[in-house]
């Protein structure tokens, strides 16, 4: 199983804020975008995918809303506002709850109030983790664990304090090249090599 964890920091979890926030300063189209290329294909999706994106604009709790993608029924394809409701149903669907609840939205798709390190806590148990960053390895030099869980941001860097925590977790750093990219260029080159190794 592939895993990816988009940590969205400037992401609202109300869902009309998360929709207003498209092409505005929190950039929320990035999950949409990010969720796309990790889970579809031309003509088809991927069924080894699990995704969580992490939404931490908040008052009370994160919500993190998983998409499996074996278990996805018809999504109403891949287009970004298709994408979007989705995330903002998601969030919809989260009001009210305490934390570390967790609900169902419908086939494939949960949400939870479930911080960020709270939930790399858990994935470690499962997987290796990797950490995309302009510091790491380079990706070709990285012998991937059959089971990979691959952790991204938006356009807010990750917390100086959550590397110590990832650190303790066995977390091994990436880098995908020169060039500064979008979380949703990364997922693809990351599939493209992992998909080269097969
Ligand atoms: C737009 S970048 C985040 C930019 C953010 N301002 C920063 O400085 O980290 C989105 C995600 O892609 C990752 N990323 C972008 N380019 C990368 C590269 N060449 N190698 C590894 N990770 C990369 C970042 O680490 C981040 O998780």
């Amino acid at each position: 199983m592939r895993a990816f964890v988009v940590r969205a920091r400037a992401a609202p979890v109300d869902s009309q804020q998360f929709l207003a926030g498209i092409g505005q300063s929190a950039h929320t189209e990035i999950l949409a975008h990010t969720l796309m290329n990790t889970i579809f294909v031309a003509q088809s999706h991927r069924d080894d995918v699990v995704v969580y994106l992490v939404l931490e604009s908040t008052n009370d709790f994160s919500r993190t809303i998983c998409f499996r993608s074996s278990e996805l029924g018809h999504i109403g394809g891949f287009h970004e506002q298709n994408l979007t409701n989705k995330i903002a149903k998601a969030l919809t669907a989260s009001k009210g709850m305490d934390k570390e609840q967790l609900r169902e939205v419908e086939a494939g798709i949960t949400v939870r109030t479930v911080s960020f390190e709270k939930l790399v806590q858990e994935l470690a148990e499962e997987y290796q983790l990797y950490m995309l960053e302009k510091k790491g390895t380079p990706v070709r030099d990285i012998e991937f664990a059959v089971n990979p869980c691959f952790l991204l941001t938006d356009h807010i860097p990750m917390p100086k304090k959550s590397f110590n925590s990832l650190k303790r977790l066995g977390t091994q750093h990436i880098n995908l090249g020169p060039k500064m990219l979008f979380a949703s260029q990364c997922v693809v080159l990351i599939h493209n090599e992992l998909d080269m190794r097969l």
